[in-house]
């Protein structure tokens, strides 16, 4: 249990790595108007941190700094990045066990899942270090017997980064360690609810020797303010956030004033549908995957789950009883599967997705309600007889509820699975080459699991189609966001 930053200091190794401060070229800040806001800890509500708040003037001299340090850290041979990068990677690994407290402590998840995310953070670290050793230009046939065609890539310029609460670890590092890689400058700003991670991140950083102001990270409660200053500054040439989409709209208008590229990692609505044919055991471990982890509060967690008639019973009866032998607590106490919710809107959000579920027929199978523990827990939560006039249909829960459709036909899965803004992640079990092959190919999404719920790696492109949005992180792919392409014609 935690009181205060003193309490949470006392629970790791290497207090230095609980930071507070801002970190701007290089240098360790507070707010230039000595401005905080405090950082809760969502078992308790107890403030755990008070964390510098800054403004559009120190995040404009942290992209200065980065553009200033882009043109030697660019200069540098792939290899001496990608050195500096891997001894970053260790020193997060060896610091694995802090930073997943720091992390559980800001933002709730159980301290097992909040280590997972430091070594799937850490990961892509990793990865990238050696994909920069991999751009490559190319040479094309000349257009005429004078004329040589190359192509070079570069790195795009200073980006700017927004992030959100629920993996304040690792989706940075997902956007960071590409354009670190190839000689990009990055400015972060960590959502207001979990800022301590990302500066533990700037900590190691520092330590691993990237160069005085080509990683900054600008904690403030000012979203919008840090978000025009991106937006805004001729300096910054690449935006990456990733978000609801009604935020990353907002930052798609804000940006385009300076026609910049813009990176969107937005929501999600994924459907997860169980045919007669899938191993229903198989299924219930991939929908407990899919639908539960980090408590239901991620962008690819099964939203809707749809089962075939003929083993829909059977189905929810399985996933109830996997549902009966998790334990809800908090994250930093004995193990746990489930924390709290992040806060109280997001309890909300959750109460008003059952309320209007039962009001309109759904009958809850497990959960329903706030859990015994009080604050921000919340039972996980199972409803049948769900239909398509619910919110739950429409609306990302963002939250431990699983409800569960009835289909009949393979098409009218597909139909209701498709019919959404979103196309982010989506999943399936079936052991039906035929039906495996049909489904993949019609499902409108970024991302589609077919007998597993975890999709989420370093290696594979993550993203969205339609308003889930825009590129892919991640993968050898992930790179070329970071990068401009050259085209040179010389005449010989
Ligand atoms: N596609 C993906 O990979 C992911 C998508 N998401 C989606 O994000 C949502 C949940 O995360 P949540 O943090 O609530 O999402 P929000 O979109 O509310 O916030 C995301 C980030 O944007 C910041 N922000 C909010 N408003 C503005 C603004 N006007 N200008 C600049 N920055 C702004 C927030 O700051 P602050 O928190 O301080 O308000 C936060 O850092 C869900 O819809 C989820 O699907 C989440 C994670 C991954
Ligand atoms: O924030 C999220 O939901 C992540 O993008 C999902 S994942 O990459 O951790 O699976």
């Amino acid at each position: 249990m935690l009181d205060t930053v003193t309490d949470l200091r006392s629970l790791l190794k290497d207090a230095s790595l609980l930071e507070t401060r801002a970190y701007v070229g290089g240098e360790w800040i507070n707010a230039d108007d000595g401005s905080t806001f405090d950082v809760l800890n969502p078992a308790r509500g107890d403030v755990i941190a008070k964390v510098a708040n800054l403004g559009r003037a120190e995040v404009a001299r942290a992209i200065a700094a980065a553009n200033a340090a882009m043109k030697d850290w660019a200069a540098r041979p792939a290899k001496e990045r990608a050195n500096i990068m891997r001894a970053w990677f260790n020193l997060m690994m060896e610091n694995q066990e802090d930073l997943g407290k720091i992390l559980t402590a800001e933002m709730g998840k159980p301290l097992a899942e909040a280590k997972g995310e430091i070594a799937y953070g850490a990961s892509f670290i990793e990865f990238f270090a050696e994909e920069a050793k991999r751009v490559y230009g190319e040479t094309i046939p000349g257009h005429q017997r004078d004329k040589r065609i190359t192509v070079i890539k570069q790195p795009i310029g200073v980006v700017g980064s927004i992030t959100p609460w629920n993996f304040p670890n690792a989706m940075i590092t997902r956007k960071c360690a590409p354009a670190l890689a190839v000689g990009c400058g990055f400015v972060a700003r960590p959502a207001a609810e979990t800022p301590l991670s990302a500066i533990a991140m700037a900590v190691l950083a520092e330590r691993a020797g990237l160069p005085k102001g080509i990683f900054a990270v600008v904690p403030s409660a000012r979203a919008s303010d840090v978000g025009k200053e991106f937006c805004e500054n001729p300096l910054v040439r690449k935006l990456t956030f990733t978000g609801s989409t009604e935020v990353g709209r907002i930052l798609l208008r804000q940006a385009a004033d300076q026609v910049m590229k813009c990176s969107m990692e937005l929501g999600g609505n994924a459907p997860f549908i169980v045919f007669d044919d899938a191993d229903l055991d198989a299924a219930v471990v991939g929908a407990m995957a899919s639908k539960f982890r980090n408590n239901g509060q991620t962008c690819v967690c099964a939203n809707r789950i749809y089962v075939q008639a003929g083993v829909y019973d059977a189905f929810a009866a399985k996933l109830a009883a996997a549902v009966a032998k998790t334990k809800v607590g908090d994250g930093l106490g004995e193990p746990v599967d489930f924390g709290p919710l992040v806060n109280m809107d997001a309890v909300d959000k959750v109460e008003e997705h059952v309320a209007d579920a039962t009001a309109k027929g759904a009958k809850v199978v497990t959960g329903g309600k706030r859990h015994a523990l009080g604050g921000s827990f919340f039972e996980p939560t199972i409803l049948t007889g769900v239909t398509h006039d619910m919110m739950v249909t429409r609306e990302e829960t963002f939250g431990p509820l699983a409800p569960l459709f009835r289909f009949e036909t393979e098409e009218e899965a597909v139909q209701m699975a498709n019919d959404t803004i979103f196309g982010l992640a989506s999943y399936f079990y079936s052991r039906d080459i035929g039906r495996i092959t049909r489904v993949q190919e019609a499902l409108e999404y970024g991302i589609v699991g077919v007998n597993t719920g975890l999709i989420s790696t370093a290696e594979a492109p993550f993203g969205g189609v339609k308003q889930s949005g825009l590129g892919r992180e991640g993968s050898h792919h992930g790179i070329e966001d970071y990068l401009e392409m050259k085209y040179i014609c010389l005449s010989v």
